[in-house]
C-alpha cells in the first residue's frame, strides 16, 4: 500500500513449538562451503564473532564481506534455540538501520549466523575510540537512523527492551543499525493488558537500569514507549561520546534519582534542541513521551535547519554556591531554598555539614 512501510507484524519464535520451524521460516539456509571465515573479531554469550566471506549465490566468484557469530560445538539444544532465535528475529526485519541477516548455517558444524559487515562495531566503544572528532552534525546524523530503526521496529509491534549505544553497529559510512535481538523473553500477556516479560536470557535476570523507563523497572511494563526512554539515553550517550550513563553511580541511587525527578545534565557542547529530545524522552508518563515517528521528525527538522542545533544547552546544573549567591533571606529553610533550585536531595548533606538555617548557607559563599 502507498504510504504503509511495514505490511505485517513481527513474530515472536517462541510461539512456535518447534524453535527450528521459525528458522526456517525467516532465515535463509547457507551451505557452509559458501563462507570463509578470516578472522576472531570479538566473544559472544554462544560463541566467536568473526569477520569473513560470503560468496553471492548465482555467482559465487564475487563475495560480500561478512560477520559471523558461531555457536561453540557441543552446545546444548537449548543454547542451540536461544542462539538461532536472533536470527528468527532478524530475519523478519528489513530496514536499512536495522542489522540485515544473509543467512545460517545449521545443518553443519558449527552452527552459524550469518550478517552484513558492520566495520566500526558498536556505537559506545567507537564514539569513546573518537571523542571529540565529530561535528554535531554528524552525531545527530546517527541518531536519526537510530529513531528510523526504532520506528520500524516500534511499526511492526517489536519491543527490543535493551536499546542502547552498545547495542548500535557502525558500518564504514557511519550508518548505525539496530542490533541484540538476541534477547529473546518469554511473553505472557497481563491483566492490564500490556506484556510483562519474564527475563528469562536477560543474564541472570538482571534488567539494563540505566537505559530502562520507570515502569519497566518497577513492574517490567515493556513497551515502544520504554524503548523511547531508551532512546533518550542514547542520545546522551551519543553526545558524551560513550560516556556511561549515570557514571558510577549505583543502580539504586539511579533508580530513586529518576524517582525524585532527576535527569542527567546535558553533554558539553550539547544542542538545546537535543538536550529537550532527552528530556522529551524521560517524561515520567510514558504517554507523554514522543512516539518514534515524531522523534525522526523532529531530527529531520533539525539536520535540514542546521542553525537550530547553534544554541548550546548549559551543561551543568548551577552551582548554588558560586559567587553570585542567592539572597538567602528570601528562604525560610534550607530545605525551602535547595527546592528552588532542585537540589533537595543534598537537604541531608548540609545538615550532616551543620548547616542548618539559610544565613550558615549565606556565610559558606
Ligand atoms: C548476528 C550478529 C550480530 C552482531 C554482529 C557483530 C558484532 C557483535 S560486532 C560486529 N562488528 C565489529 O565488531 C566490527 C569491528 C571490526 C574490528 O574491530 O576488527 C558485528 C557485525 N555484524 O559486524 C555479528 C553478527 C553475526
Amino acid at each position: 500500500q502507498v504510504g504503509s512501510t511495514t505490511s505485517r507484524s513481527y513474530i515472536d519464535p517462541h510461539t512456535y513449538e518447534d524453535p527450528n520451524q521459525a528458522v526456517k521460516e525467516f532465515a535463509r539456509e547457507i551451505d557452509a562451503s559458501y563462507i570463509t571465515i578470516e578472522a576472531i573479531i570479538g566473544g559472544g554469550e554462544f560463541g566467536d564473532v568473526c569477520r569473513g566471506k560470503l560468496k553471492v549465490l548465482g555467482s559465487p566468484s564475487v563475495e560480500v564481506d561478512v560477520a559471523i557469530k558461531t555457536l561453540k560445538p557441543g552446545s546444548t539444544d537449548k543454547a542451540r534455540n536461544d542462539f538461532l532465535t536472533e536470527a528468527s528475529i532478524m530475519g523478519q526485519f528489513e530496514h536499512p538501520n536495522v542489522i540485515f541477516l544473509q543467512g545460517v548455517v545449521t545443518r553443519s558444524n558449527p552452527v552459524m549466523i550469518i550478517t552484513e559487515y558492520m566495520e566500526n562495531g558498536s556505537l559506545d566503544t567507537f564514539l569513546r575510540a573518537n571523542d571529540g572528532k565529530f561535528q554535531v552534525l554528524q552525531l545527530v546524523g546517527m541518531l536519526r537512523g537510530i529513531a528510523s530503526g526504532m520506528q520500524y521496529l516500534s511499526e511492526m509491534n517489536y519491543v527490543h527492551r535493551d536499546l542502547a549505544a552498545r547495542n548500535v553497529l557502525v558500518n564504514a559510512q557511519l550508518v548505525c543499525k539496530i542490533a541484540d535481538f538476541g534477547l529473546s523473553r518469554e511473553i505472557e500477556s497481563t491483566t492490564e493488558g500490556a506484556y510483562t516479560t519474564r527475563f528469562s536470557n536477560f543474564q541472570g535476570g538482571k534488567i539494563p537500569v540505566r537505559w530502562t523507563a520507570p515502569e519497566a523497572i518497577a513492574f517490567r511494563k515493556f513497551t515502544s514507549a520504554s524503548d523511547v526512554w531508551s532512546f533518550g539515553i542514547v542520545v546522551w550517550e551519543v553526545m558524551s561520546y560513550g560516556e556511561r550513563p549515570y557514571w558510577n553511580w549505583s543502580n539504586q541511587d539511579v533508580i530513586k534519582s529518576i524517582e525524585k525527578g532527576y535527569r542527567l545534565p546535558a553533554p558539553m557542547d550539547c544542542p538545546e534542541t537535543i538536550y529537550q529530545l532527552m528530556l522529551d524522552c524521560w517524561q515520567k508518563e510514558r504517554t507523554h513521551r514522543p512516539m518514534f515517528m515524531s522523534i525522526v521528525k523532529t531530527l529531520d527538522k533539525l539536520i535540514r535547519c542546521p542553525d537550530t542545533l547553534r544554541r548550546i544547552a548549559q551543561n551543568r546544573s548551577v552551582n548554588p554556591l558560586s559567587s553570585d549567591a542567592p539572597d538567602m533571606t528570601q528562604f525560610g529553610s534550607v530545605n525551602e531554598w535547595l527546592c528552588s533550585i532542585k537540589m533537595a536531595r543534598y537537604l541531608d548533606n548540609f545538615e550532616q555539614a551543620g548547616i542548618v538555617s539559610p544565613k550558615a548557607v549565606a556565610r559558606l559563599t
